[in-house]
């Protein structure tokens, strides 16, 4: 089986934030994958039993099978590198930007990176809810960021008694991207990385390790999470036209986040299975042969917040069709994004 690649996560945001505690709050409930987490500094890592402060270019193994690295950043792209490798078997890669950092340098260093064995896991940037506004004022560049990031976590909502308009007000500063409301960074991790597919690959049957239980003893990851984004499904088994479908990724509507699944376009030369991938604006499609049984049909799951789930799935409808059959080069445009 062809292995995906290792999305890498940015998480980003003033200092202060809560960008480690989005980190340790990932590290406390990974899902079963084992998580790579990049920081400048292990001091603020909650690294349970062990205490390693300040070092940089090393590598501490976490009781969860998680690994976690300190880095400067000139190391980072060698780290990203021997995290990818294999041997590793790390799932998701995590790193988190210094608070003052413009973290575009990052995005463009993974987006250029020519290693096969890593994705762009998107951009996630952390607000802090009771500061917003005094450091918006002092900070400009906050509302840039803002458009940047591919989701937005308004952080100590607990903190400020008008969560609401500042929601509202993120979520304009953000043009159309997606924004949760936080505390202690307790994000669903199944919003950054596929917890389904990382335990389809780890194994069927397992004992109930110490991950488990960590888990269980926490009360962080529970339901009222998965309140916070919804997800619209859609399958069909008429054909993806390849043009609709591009337009339609194009100009996504507001608040997606992730959309990941399978297209059928059944265009002659390109009748193979086109894995979809997306975050932010980020896109690439992967092309792989259908099982021998597979049924030829597309899925595609849309994740985000505050999305219209009629209006995906209308949209999405609307690609169905095929392609016009004088158009020989329907394709071009998935092909532009598509690695075999
Ligand atoms: N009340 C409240 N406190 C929070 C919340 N999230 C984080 N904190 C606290 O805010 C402080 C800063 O949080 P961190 O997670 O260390 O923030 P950071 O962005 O990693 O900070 P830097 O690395 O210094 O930029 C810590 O004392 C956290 O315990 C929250 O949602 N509510």
């Amino acid at each position: 089986m062809v292995r995906q690649p290792i999305p890498v996560i940015i998480v980003a945001g003033f200092l202060g934030s809560g960008k480690t505690s989005l980190l340790n709050h990932l590290l406390r409930n990974p899902q079963g994958a084992r998580i790579g987490v990049v920081v400048n500094d292990f001091g603020k890592i909650n690294i349970d039993a062990l205490s390693v402060a300040g070092q940089v270019d090393s590598t501490v193994s976490l009781g969860n099978g998680c690994l976690c690295c300190a880095v400067d950043a000139s190391g980072l792209d060698d780290l990203l590198a021997r995290l990818a490798r294999p041997s590793s078997d790390i799932d998701v890669i995590v790193i988190e930007s210094s608070g003052l950092a413009d973290p575009r340098g990052m995005v463009r260093l993974l987006l250029n990176s020519t290693n096969p064995r890593l994705g762009y896991g998107g951009l996630v940037e952390v607000v802090d809810a009771a500061e917003f506004e005094s450091t918006r004022q002092r900070h400009p560049e906050l509302d840039q960021h803002l458009r940047f990031a591919d989701l937005v976590l308004l952080n100590k909502t607990d903190r400020v008694d008008d969560a609401d308009r500042l929601l509202e007000l993120v979520r304009e500063l953000s043009d159309g991207k997606p924004v949760l409301p936080t505390t202690h960074g307790r994000l669903d991790p199944a919003l950054l990385f596929d917890p389904e597919s990382v335990r389809q690959r780890r194994e069927t049957v397992r004992q109930l390790s110490f991950d488990d239980l960590l888990a269980d003893s926490h009360d962080d990851c529970d339901e009222h999470l998965h309140t916070a984004y919804e997800s619209v499904e859609f399958a069909a088994d008429r054909p993806v036209d390849p043009r609709a479908l591009m337009r339609f990724l194009d100009s996504r509507p507001a608040g997606i986040y992730r959309m990941k699944g399978q297209v059928h376009f059944g265009v002659p030369g390109h009748e193979q299975k086109f894995t979809l991938h997306t975050v932010g604006d980020f896109l690439r499609f992967h092309r792989s042969r259908w099982a021998r049984d597979e049924p030829r049909r597309t899925q595609l799951v849309v994740i985000g917040s505050g999305l219209d789930g009629d209006r995906v799935r209308e949209d999405l409808h609307a690609c169905l069709g095929g392609p016009d059959e004088s158009d020989e080069h329907s394709m071009l445009d998935v092909l532009k994004f598509t690695r075999s």
